[in-house]
Parts: structure tokens; C-alpha cells; sequence
């Protein structure tokens, strides 16, 4: 299956207000045109959003949005999904429209998680003003990454490696006390980490369950410094950091976790691994962090 990148997050929220000064105040995104009364849209690079913060009655991830290179591509995502036994809902026009996108797809993976594909997005060629200066690193290698929650692990990867076609790029081994929602008992958890591109990881699969829906979400800034001061405008605000500073072992990015609105954390980070797919050789991991990484509670 041809899907290029994680292109858009949709989030519903209990707190529309929190939510507006975290992502434009603490964050640094820009809001993007189009936002309505009752949904959030921010910009973080040309497209006409990255992410839309949806007022609704629970604190949960709506869709992760998949980008798939064109109409061709998504036709044949159909083809694939249906003959692998997968439910999936074409989006009329008007939805198309709504969320400016040329073609689009609803469905669940095998954990029920909710997910979009789709081809196509407006772009905004207006010069994006973020608040601090701040540059997000995404072009070809996506939005970010997300961590979805799925208690039925081997399900999911196979269903995210073999029929979506993504890239695994290295597991790790979580004790039970990481993983309290657990479906089953067990010595240890693994934790897989995913890509369709060249950035290390677009997906994080998390071995239980998490009633948001999402574990957390990974935007990456160009410079540290553009970390180091969002870690600063955390604190002046009295968010809660989820975890210190810190290098991940695998993709090494450096970064942050800040409590978001809604019981789920956002990874504030620099300077991700880039590999190359075709040489790319699947691996353990055997610790989150080279060094820091704290984690709070
Ligand atoms: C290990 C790791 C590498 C790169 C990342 O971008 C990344 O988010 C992580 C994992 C963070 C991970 C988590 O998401 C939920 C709570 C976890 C499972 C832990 O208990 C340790 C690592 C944590
Ligand atoms: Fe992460």
C-alpha cells in the first residue's frame, strides 16, 4: 500500500480553551485558516492544517490521517483493505471538502483504533507566522509521530506492516508494570515503533489500552533551542512535564513530554533519526534513552 507519511491528527475535546493556549501558546502552532467555532485547526508547515482540534463531548483521538501519494494509490488501498477482510467507509464530497482533501477513507485497525486515509490536501501558501519563530520539521517525513494503544499487539503489526506496508524499525521489551492495561499477563510487553518513510518512527504501537485513544504525539522542532524554550513556556504555565529531557536510543531524538489537555502527552523533540528504508535492518532496543528522560508519576 502506497501510504507516504502521517499527514493530519483530529482530536475531540472536553476543553477547547486549554487546548487553543497549548497548542498556540505553549507549542507554537499557528492557527490555520478555516478554524470554526467548534473546531481548531493549526498550521505548522504549507498545508493547509496539520492537526484540528474538534469541541465534542470526550478527550479522544478522532482519526490519525494517512497520506497516500494520489487517487490511484487510495484506489488501490481499497482494493487491498476489502480483500483483507477490512470495513471501510468512503467519504463523500462533502466531507472531502470539509476537511480539504481529493479523496478519503474511514477505518479501524484491528484494535479499533480510528484511522483516514487519504490523498490530495489543500495547501496554504500564505508565509506561516508561528508565534516564537519556530520551524517544524515535516515535508516528506510527515507531521510527526503518533503512539496508539493496542491491546492486541501482534494484530496490530501485522495489520500495520503487512497490509498497510509500513517499515518496522525497532521493538522494545516493556516490564508489566509499564503496561497495567495489558489484555494478557506476561513477562514483558514489546512495544513496536513503524514508519511508511524515511523518518524513524510515524507510529509507536503501545502494548495496552488508554482510554484517550492515543498514548502521545510527536511534533519535531528544527533547532533545540526551539525545544528548550517550549520546556520553558511549559513551566512558566505550570503544565505538568511527563518526562524530562532526554535522547531516545533509536531514533535520537531529543525531547520532552508535556501533559496535554485531556490525559495523554505531547513529545516535544529535535533532531530525529532520517534512514534509509532499503538498508533499514529491524532491531531491539533495550533501553528508551541514552540519557534523561525522567518520567514523572
Ligand atoms: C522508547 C521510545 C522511543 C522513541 C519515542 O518517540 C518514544 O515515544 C518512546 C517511548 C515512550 C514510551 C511511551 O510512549 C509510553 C510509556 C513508556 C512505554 C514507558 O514506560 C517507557 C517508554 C515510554
Ligand atoms: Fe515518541
Amino acid at each position: 500500500m502506497d501510504i507516504r507519511a502521517l499527514g493530519y491528527l483530529r482530536l475531540e475535546t472536553t476543553r477547547p480553551d486549554e487546548w487553543r493556549r497549548y497548542t498556540l501558546d505553549l507549542l507554537g502552532m499557528a492557527e490555520a485558516s478555516g478554524s470554526t467555532a467548534d473546531a481548531l485547526l493549526l498550521r505548522l508547515d504549507d498545508r493547509a492544517y496539520r492537526i484540528e482540534i474538534r469541541t465534542g463531548g470526550s478527550d479522544r483521538l478522532l482519526a490519525a490521517g494517512w497520506e497516500l501519494a494520489g487517487a490511484r494509490a487510495l484506489a488501490d488501498a481499497v482494493a487491498e483493505l476489502e480483500a483483507a477482510g477490512v470495513a471501510v467507509k468512503t467519504a463523500d464530497a462533502a466531507e472531502c471538502a470539509e476537511r480539504r482533501v481529493q479523496g478519503l477513507l474511514h477505518l479501524t485497525d484491528p484494535c479499533g483504533n480510528p484511522l483516514e486515509l487519504y490523498w490530495g490536501q489543500a495547501q496554504d501558501h500564505t508565509p506561516l507566522a508561528t508565534p516564537y519563530g519556530n520551524r517544524f520539521v515535516t515535508g516528506d517525513l510527515g507531521l510527526g509521530h503518533v503512539v496508539l494503544p493496542v491491546p492486541d499487539t501482534g494484530a496490530a503489526l501485522d495489520f500495520y506492516e503487512d497490509l498497510l506496508g509500513f517499515q518496522l524499525r525497532d521493538s522494545m521489551k516493556l516490564p508489566p508494570q509499564a503496561v497495567p492495561t495489558a489484555a494478557e499477563q506476561r513477562d514483558f510487553h514489546w512495544m513496536h515503533f513503524l514508519s511508511p518513510n524515511r523518518r524513524h518512527h510515524s507510529l509507536g504501537l503501545y502494548p495496552g489500552a488508554l482510554p484517550p485513544g492515543i498514548v502521545h504525539f510527536m511534533v519535531e522542532l528544527e533547532t533545540l533551542d526551539d525545544v528548550g524554550l517550549g520546556l520553558d513556556r511549559m513551566h512558566a504555565a505550570g503544565v505538568p512535564i511527563a518526562s524530562s529531557l532526554g535522547r531516545h536510543t533509536n531514533d535520537r531524538m531529543v525531547s520532552f513530554y508535556a501533559q496535554a489537555p485531556g490525559g495523554f502527552q505531547v513529545e516535544y523533540g529535535w533532531d530525529g533519526l532520517v534512514v534509509d528504508p532499503a538498508t533499514w535492518v529491524a532491531k531491539e532496543i533495550t533501553a528508551d534513552s541514552v540519557w534523561g528522560h525522567r518520567w514523572n508519576g
